[in-house]
């Protein structure tokens, strides 16, 4: 009896070794799973950010970019992903790179995700890293570069996204475009104004555009619906010269000081409104003078005992859509530049804020347009929190899509960054490059697999 028990002890204690053993073998294999599967994203995490890192090495600066360099960088990923491409050059040296992911039923209007290649210029001396070599600072993970913000990572975070679509088995019903067009910093006369004009446009039948927003620094992402349009103005005055001992009236310059003391107060009003919680940054007309000329020239400087016949500024107006344009125009013509100081003005560059019908140039943001409820959707599909609808304070290419009646969305997924488009340093963290792209997934699987009715989806459309 004592023996038997004895004996069922010891057979007890080795079944419970031997499960122990097959718990622990169990318990180590599943966590080295999970380390080889956290292993394996880590890869992938480093080779989607140093794809990115080779897109923000391209040469693409105004105002001489190497649009060849992109081009390559962003056919040959094209390869990789099978998509369809084509390079156009509306203007020779200025080439747009145009990839095309079919889908099932090409009747339906198609998909069309818009980014610009070029970049502002950089003042390599005034950056903690070089602006064209893409750093990976890994204390912080940010990555610094000329276009991390504005907007490299949003072209390549399209691709990316459509990578892991692709491999998810994923097919869209519509057609997706992606456009990679030239010279957005500088006007796009030669990029997107020359694409909208042309019979590929036309023929691809597009429904909706997806173009750049900005980096927010909290964490809702930005998304702009409109956008304030630039009238690049220049002031002239003339008087009379003379000794620069004498006091008399209607100097060149005393004339042009008169009109700085009034755009000035214009300008100050404006600004009030915004301080004050009234008004949006992008909701009031902003002026600032982005140069003075004047003065006779000599050796040295200039000509210190001389009243110059002639002087001139320039002035950086961005105009919002809710803007009588009318009576901005008057002021400028009565107060800012009346004929009656010997003044004149010219317009260097000046958008209307209305399109051919006399209407805003606006896309809807309500259930009158499908495209904006499917955004909002995929944004929170995604996890993504997105702030209230704005318009953009300076302009991009989205304009000219507007203009053609088409709804445009303006959106960068940069949230919890500072806004550091066009300024030295600009970054983006790489686990903000990397959430965007699901962002970007979420959207593009929204819109594609959409079938529902497109027409009349934008204010412009209805009017
Ligand atoms: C009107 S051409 C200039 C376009 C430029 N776009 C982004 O900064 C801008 O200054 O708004
Ligand atoms: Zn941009
Ligand atoms: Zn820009």
């Amino acid at each position: 009896m004592e023996i038997l028990r004895k004996k069922q002890v010891q057979h007890l204690y080795g079944a419970s070794l031997v499960l122990l053993f097959v718990l622990c073998f169990f318990f180590c294999s599943c966590n080295n799973k999970r380390q080889v599967i956290s292993d394996a994203k880590v890869d992938e995490d480093s080779v989607i950010i140093s794809r990115f890192q080779k897109y923000l090495q391209t040469k693409t600066a105004q105002p001489n970019p190497n649009y060849y360099e992109a081009a390559d960088f962003i056919l040959s990923e094209a390869k990789s992903l099978s998509l369809e491409s084509q390079i156009i050059e509306f203007v020779e040296g200025k080439p747009l790179i145009l990839l095309k992911w079919p889908g099932k039923d090409p009747a339906l209007a198609s998909v069309m995700l818009n980014s610009h290649t070029d970049v502002v210029p950089a003042e390599e001396d005034k950056w903690t890293y070089p602006p064209f070599e893409a750093v990976l600072d890994d204390e912080d993970g940010n990555i610094y570069g000329r276009g991390t913000q504005d907007m490299k990572c949003v072209g390549l975070q399209y691709l990316e996204a459509i990578r892991r679509l692709r491999r998810s088995g994923f097919e869209p019903m519509r057609d997706v475009y992606l456009s990679y067009v030239p010279d957005e910093e500088v006007g796009g006369n030669d990029g997107a104004k020359r694409f909208v004009d042309s019979f590929i446009f036309e023929k691809m039948n597009v429904g909706v555009v997806v173009d750049e927003g900005g980096a927010s620094p909290d964490e809702y992402y930005r998304v702009f619906y409109a956008e304030r349009t630039p009238w690049w103005l220049v002031i002239k005055a003339s008087g009379a010269p003379g000794h620069g001992a004498k006091l008399y009236d209607n100097t060149a310059i005393g004339n042009l000081m008169k009109s700085i003391e009034s755009i000035t107060r214009f300008r100050d009003a404006q600004f009030d409104l915004v301080k004050a919680g009234l008004m949006a940054e992008s909701e009031i007309v902003s002026v600032n003078t982005v140069y003075l000329k004047a003065g006779t020239q000599s050796e040295d400087g200039y000509v210190m005992n001389m009243q110059p016949s002639e002087a001139e500024a320039g002035f950086d107006i961005r105009v919002p859509p809710t803007i009588d344009e009318a009576s901005l125009e008057a002021r400028i013509a009565e107060e800012w530049a009346p004929r009656s100081r010997n003044m004149s003005f010219e317009f260097k560059q000046k958008v209307s804020v209305y399109d051919k019908f006399g209407k805003p140039v606006i896309t809807a943001t309500d259930e009158s347009n499908p495209w904006w409820s499917l955004l909002v959707e995929a944004i929170s599909k995604a996890g993504g929190k997105l702030g209230k609808p704005e318009i953009a304070p300076a302009s991009t290419d989205a304009r000219y899509y507007r203009d053609r009646g088409l709804p445009a969305i303006g959106f960068s997924p940069i949230a919890n960054t500072p806004i550091l488009l066009h300024d030295h340093n600009e970054f983006l963290n790489k686990d903000e490059y990397l959430k965007g792209i699901q962002v970007y997934e979420s959207i593009i699987k929204e819109y594609a697999s959409f079938v529902g009715n497109t027409k009349d989806n934008t204010r412009n459309e209805e009017l």
